[in-house]
């Protein structure tokens, strides 16, 4: 098992480019499969789940050839139908369910293994279903598999019941080959469904209204390939403006797109931490004492529920009383008890955590129980007293693009351990 070991205390202090955004990147990929063409991915990050999205394809008959560090050259015109049953490569991430989306755009059928990804709470997929079904496809799940089809897919009005990325960006997917127009009502406005809107368009499709809560789509008979670049994580870029709080450094935070971190770049101002807007880029400056602040994770541009758990750290170590509410999710909490360990003070009821502030976290032996619990951790043991410990960094590795070799180059004292 791969370990992280952070001797915390470093302020962080320098410059970092922020990576391409996972979850755009992830929706991408299987997107590549409505061109039945030839597209170039770029400013992919490295992470793992675009290393399993590549092995998906690949496995469907696609030709994933990688052309720089950041770059994938996707060819889907051999796949000759979209079925991805090997539970071992695909049970990890979340995303495989966006081959489900493009399969029955282009072929009208797909059948995929039932969506894994972050255990963050009941993750149900009936809004995907509900919109596949106002289509025209059947959907069956049967032994873990999820199987979508239809004999003639027609464009529908789907309004979602709730506010879901996946299922927006899966109907919108599926919508773009269908006959007639779509209309999808309550649509997600996170910033990767405009930028996968915005790839679907690059690829011929008829797109108009992502980013606001009615999407709308004309189906087109073809598509086509395009070259198409990842927008900025907003998570990582996230991440690395609470780890450089919290540490109480000066960081210089590049290739960001600020608007995207505008609840975030708030909480922190409202903490007395120095948000500093040039451009593309952000520089977090922190040398006051850390104030108190409540947080509510809502839906874009609400404070977004992937940052929830490394805020939480965050708010640790200042003065007084937080209040973390998670509306997302119903099992969001789950790292608290590893935080506890290295001496915070958090009290969880529900949906909602008290964080009493306490002078200092210390150092201890904790496991990550997913991508953003791990981030979480990090953060802590940035700042904890002593030698911090985590264990199951593969969660870290399906979203952070080289995380301790970034924080290293911002002077953290942090190494990994390859077991
Ligand atoms: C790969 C990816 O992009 N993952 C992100 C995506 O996940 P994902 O797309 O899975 O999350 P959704 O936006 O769909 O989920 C939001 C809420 O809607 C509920 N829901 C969702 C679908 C459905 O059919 N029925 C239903 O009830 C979920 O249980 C959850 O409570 O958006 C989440 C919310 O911003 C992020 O935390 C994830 O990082
Ligand atoms: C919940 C997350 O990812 P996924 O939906 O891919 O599990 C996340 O990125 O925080």
């Amino acid at each position: 098992m791969n370990k992280l070991i952070i001797e915390g205390g470093s302020k962080l202090k320098g410059t970092i480019d922020i990576s391409g955004f996972k979850n755009a990147a992830v929706a991408i990929i299987p997107a590549t499969v409505l061109a039945g063409d030839k597209c170039i991915i770029e400013n992919l990050p490295e992470i793992s789940d675009v290393t399993v999205l590549s092995e998906i394809l690949t496995g469907i008959g696609a030709t994933v050839i990688q052309r720089g560090p950041k770059t994938l050259e996707i060819d889907t015109s051999n796949i000759k139908e979209c079925s991805y049953t090997e539970y071992e490569i695909a049970k990890d991430i979340r995303a495989s369910y966006y081959l489900l989306g493009a399969g029955l755009g282009r072929f009208k059928k797909a059948t995929g293994i039932y969506p894994g990804g972050c255990s963050i709470g009941s993750r149900p997929i009936d809004q995907h279903i509900k919109g596949f079904e106002a289509m025209g496809a059947k959907v069956s799940i049967e032994h873990g598999l999820v199987s979508v089809e239809a004999e003639k897919l027609m464009g529908a009005e789907i309004y979602l019941d709730v506010v879901s990325v996946g299922a927006t960006i899966n109907i919108m997917m599926a919508a773009t080959m269908a006959e007639g127009n779509t209309v999808i009502e309550n649509a997600a406005k996170e910033p990767h469904v405009v930028d996968v809107a915005n790839f679907l368009n690059c690829m011929g499709a008829d797109i108009r209204g992502a980013g606001t809560d009615v999407i709308k789509i004309k189906g087109v008979d073809k598509m086509r390939g395009c070259n198409h670049m990842v927008i900025p994580d907003q998570i990582e870029a996230g991440t690395y403006m609470i780890a450089a709080a919290a540490t109480k450094g000066d960081v210089l935070i590049n290739n960001v797109i600020p608007k995207h971190l505008e609840a975030i770049t708030a909480k922190l101002k409202e903490m007395g931490v120095e948000v500093i807007e040039n451009g593309e880029s952000l520089r977090i400056v922190a040398n006051n004492p850390l104030r108190s602040v409540s947080v509510k994770t809502l839906v874009y541009p609400g404070f977004p529920t992937d940052l929830q758990q490394p805020m939480t750290s965050l708010l640790t170590t200042a003065s007084g009383n937080s209040m973390v509410t998670e509306t997302i999710y119903d099992g969001r909490f789950k790292y608290v008890d590893e935080l506890k360990r290295m001496g915070a003070n958090i009290k969880v009821e529900g949906r909602a955590a008290v964080v009493y502030g306490v002078e200092k976290l210390t150092g201890a032996k904790v496991s990550a129980s997913d991508l953003r619990a791990g981030a979480a951790l990090v953060v802590a043991g940035l700042i904890a007293d002593g030698i911090t410990e985590i264990e199951n960094v593969h969660f870290i590795d399906r979203g952070y693009d080289n995380l301790h070799e970034k924080l290293i180059s911002l002077g953290a004292k942090i190494r990994r351990i390859e077991e």
